[in-house]
């Protein structure tokens, strides 16, 4: 199939890439010139496991990218894969997305208006899927923007939703290997296009992949639903895993035991700093927003958010048990919001760096990717090419991301000043001559 993908961000590109690889003929629009030209250079704008290899792969063959969307109308499907960030009420702000699905519309309309294939017949209908994460009443809204741009061609044009599981730092294998498709449609017919477009996917996987078909709002419902969860989740492996601290009882002992339970699943128990990242919070926030608007108070989720949001202050509050950082050095290691991406929005080390910086601490940081972003958020702070320099001289430790590498650190923590460690992610192992602090446990 012909497929165009609007938005070539950590989902777009992804999508983009997987579908070129299951053997589609996929166009990719994006805004940012630097973003196009990498795709169509064979690498990624951004850091994601496999994706370069996709698109070196796949880049000048079965796939291009562009900043047009004059060729919106060849194509048999249309993804929007905007970005969706919250509003500073944390409601979610459709104002790109928005903007691209009329732009998908007005191209239709040209199409439409230029060719003469307005005529109503089924084989005009064009389809566009929407990729990105919005709320149920968000949907009226990118069918309103899709409609203006449309104009009179809008009774062509249908849309549908499609929610995207998919986690950063395993985008490409979480895409190729779902654990569920949801497929949020009007018609038979958008369906049927949806079915036909991941079928080769579907087969690689044995053709064992559960397919949710259901209206468009229920399917971005099923999206919430399912990161809200995942999220109070750990908020209460946090909740539980702070009581384990008082008690002096190692909360991953606690955890593990408890995820032994088929009900309750092992996955989404690590406590420690807390969730971070693009989508927990902004996703959490943004159900919260649209419950209250709907006249609802989510009482469940506001405690999730209310215990994700003390997690840093109380590791900080341990690094204060042991050392006044005033004046001293503080190595942070890791900045990305997990380990595997570069990605650094609403990572935990913002508030943990934030901490610092108000306690008076020279902060360095040290991460294998994210550090040129942090540094773009921080450029007060100094940043090391290693954890080992990061370490030397410092008088305490945070860690905040769980690298494979930091459990790997060991004679680097001598050249510390003074060897007090503070693990967020439990993945420094306690040893002889360091005071290690793991925040639950
Ligand atoms: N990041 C994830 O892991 C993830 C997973 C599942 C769902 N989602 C959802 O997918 C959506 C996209 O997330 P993302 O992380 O890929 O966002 P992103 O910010 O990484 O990428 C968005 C891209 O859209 C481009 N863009 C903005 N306006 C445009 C326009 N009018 N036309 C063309 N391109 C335009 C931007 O330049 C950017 O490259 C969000 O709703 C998000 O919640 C994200
Ligand atoms: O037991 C755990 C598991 C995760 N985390 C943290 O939770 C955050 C989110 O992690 P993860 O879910 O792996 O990453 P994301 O890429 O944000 O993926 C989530 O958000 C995406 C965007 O909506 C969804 O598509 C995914 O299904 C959903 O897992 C990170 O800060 C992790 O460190 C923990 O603290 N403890």
């Amino acid at each position: 199939m012909r497929v165009t993908v609007v938005g070539s961000g950590y989902v777009g590109t992804t999508l983009a890439a997987c579908l070129a690889d299951a053997g589609h003929d996929v166009t990719a629009i994006d805004i940012d010139p630097d973003v196009v030209a990498a795709i169509n250079d064979g690498h990624a704008a951004i850091h994601e496991p496999g994706l370069d290899e996709l698109l070196a792969e796949h880049a000048g063959d079965r796939l291009r990218a562009t900043t047009e969307y004059g060729g919106v109308p060849d194509a048999d499907v249309t993804f929007l894969a905007i970005g969706t960030p919250s509003n500073e009420d944390g409601s979610i702000d459709l104002g790109a997305l928005t903007a691209a699905a009329e732009m998908t519309g007005e191209a239709l309309a040209e199409a439409g208006a230029a060719d003469g294939s307005a005529s109503g017949a089924p084989d005009d209908r064009h389809l566009v899927v929407v990729k990105s994460t919005i709320t149920p009443p968000g949907v009226r809204a990118v069918r309103e923007a899709l409609d203006e741009g449309a104009g009179d061609a809008a009774d062509r044009v249908e849309l549908a939703t499609n929610p995207e599981f998919l986690r950063e730092g395993t985008a490409v294998d979480d895409f190729q290997h779902p654990d569920k498709l949801v497929f949020g449609a009007e018609s038979e017919w958008a369906t049927a296009r949806l079915e036909a477009l991941y079928e080769p996917l579907v087969a690689a996987t044995d053709g064992d992949v559960p397919v949710i078909r259901t209206d468009p709002e229920t399917a971005v419902m099923i999206k919430y639903a399912n990161n809200a969860f995942l999220a109070s989740k750990i908020s209460l492996a946090n909740d539980l895993g702070n009581i384990c601290k008082r008690f002096g009882i190692d909360a991953y002992e606690v955890m593990d035991a408890v995820g032994l339970d088929d009900r309750i699943g092992a996955r989404f128990l690590r406590s420690g700093v807390g969730w971070g990242g693009s989508c927990f919070p902004k996703d959490v926030d943004a159900i919260r927003s649209a419950a209250r608007e709907a006249g609802y108070e989510p009482a469940m989720l506001d405690a999730a958010v209310a215990v994700n949001d003390g997690q840093p202050e109380r590791m900080l509050e341990l690094l204060d048990s042991h050392a006044d950082v005033a004046g001293e050095r503080v190595a942070v290691l890791g900045l990305a919001f997990k380990p595997g991406t570069d990605d650094i929005r609403n990572s935990r080390a913002i508030p943990v760096i934030e901490g610092l910086q108000a306690r008076g601490a020279e902060v360095v940081g040290y991460d294998p990717v994210a550090t040129a972003n942090m540094r773009e958020r921080f450029p007060d702070a100094a940043y090391a090419d290693s954890a080992a320099g990061a370490l030397e001289g410092a008088t305490a430790a945070l860690v905040v991301t769980d690298w494979d590498e930091f459990a790997a650190l060991d004679d680097a923590f001598d050249a510390m000043a003074a060897p007090v460690v503070i693990d967020g992610r439990r993945i420094v192992e306690r040893r002889d001559g360091l005071t290690y602090e793991g925040l639950t446990w």
